[in-house]
């Protein structure tokens, strides 16, 4: 099978990109198979520029193509935050747990109507000697009061997806990849980016 590298370390991604590149013919390895390899520090200012970090420095280090992922949760009662920022909001030990709470607290007391937020994702793709591109997705939604469901990762206990009328984390991984914001940003990855499948 073809072989593509995902630089995350992230096991819930790195799960999500193994089910979703099975189908396109691609076996998927990321730094969670690489673990001499550090952390990649992300000093952008946007998804897209810390996605272009991410998979440079690895396809450097590698002389491959590399793929990574850098996404979020947008809140739009509170500006936009977590953002670029989603996976230390609550501290630098990346906690899922901590984070989810620090948002319910942060939106106590703020009604339905105003719980409005989104995921984005960024993918960037790094080929050897030439330039890096990026494709991105967004996945509509709402702040909950409290957590749902047992599937995915990260914040989805806490997100209402309006696509679907559940929170993502009751979705079947099936479910999540119809209408995740890594899945639209993939979509448009195949379209754009013939060289990583042909
Ligand atoms: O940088 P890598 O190694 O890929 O792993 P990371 O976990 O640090 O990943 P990011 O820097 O892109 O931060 C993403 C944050 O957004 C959250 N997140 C991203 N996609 C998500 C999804 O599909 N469902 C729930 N939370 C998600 C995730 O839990 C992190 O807190
Ligand atoms: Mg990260």
């Amino acid at each position: 099978m073809k072989e593509i590298i995902i630089a995350t370390k992230n096991k819930g991604k790195a799960k999500e990109f193994e089910q979703m590149f099975l189908p396109l013919g691609f076996e998927v390895k990321t730094l969670l198979d690489y673990n001499d390899i550090g952390d990649i520090e992300e000093t952008g200012s946007t998804f897209e520029e810390n996605a272009i970090i991410k998979a440079e420095e690895l396809s450097k280090l590698l002389n491959q193509i590399v793929i990574a992922d850098d996404s979020g949760l947008m809140v739009d009662a509170l500006d936009g935050a977590p953002g670029i920022y989603s996976a230390r909001f609550a501290g630098e030990e990346k906690n899922d747990e901590a984070n989810i709470d620090k948002i319910l607290q942060l939106l106590q007391g703020v009604p339905d109507e105003k719980r409005t937020a989104r995921f984005y994702c960024a993918l960037a793709v790094a080929i050897p000697s030439k330039s890096s591109q990026t494709v991105s997705g967004e996945c509509e939604g709402r702040i909950l009061h409290e957590r749902r469901g047992s599937y995915g990762f990260g914040y989805d206990p806490i997100f209402f997806a309006i696509e679907k009328g559940k929170a993502m984390a009751e979705l079947t991984p099936e479910e999540k990849s119809q209408i995740s914001h890594r899945a639209k940003a993939l979509e448009k990855l195949k379209e754009n980016l013939t060289a990583i499948f042909e």
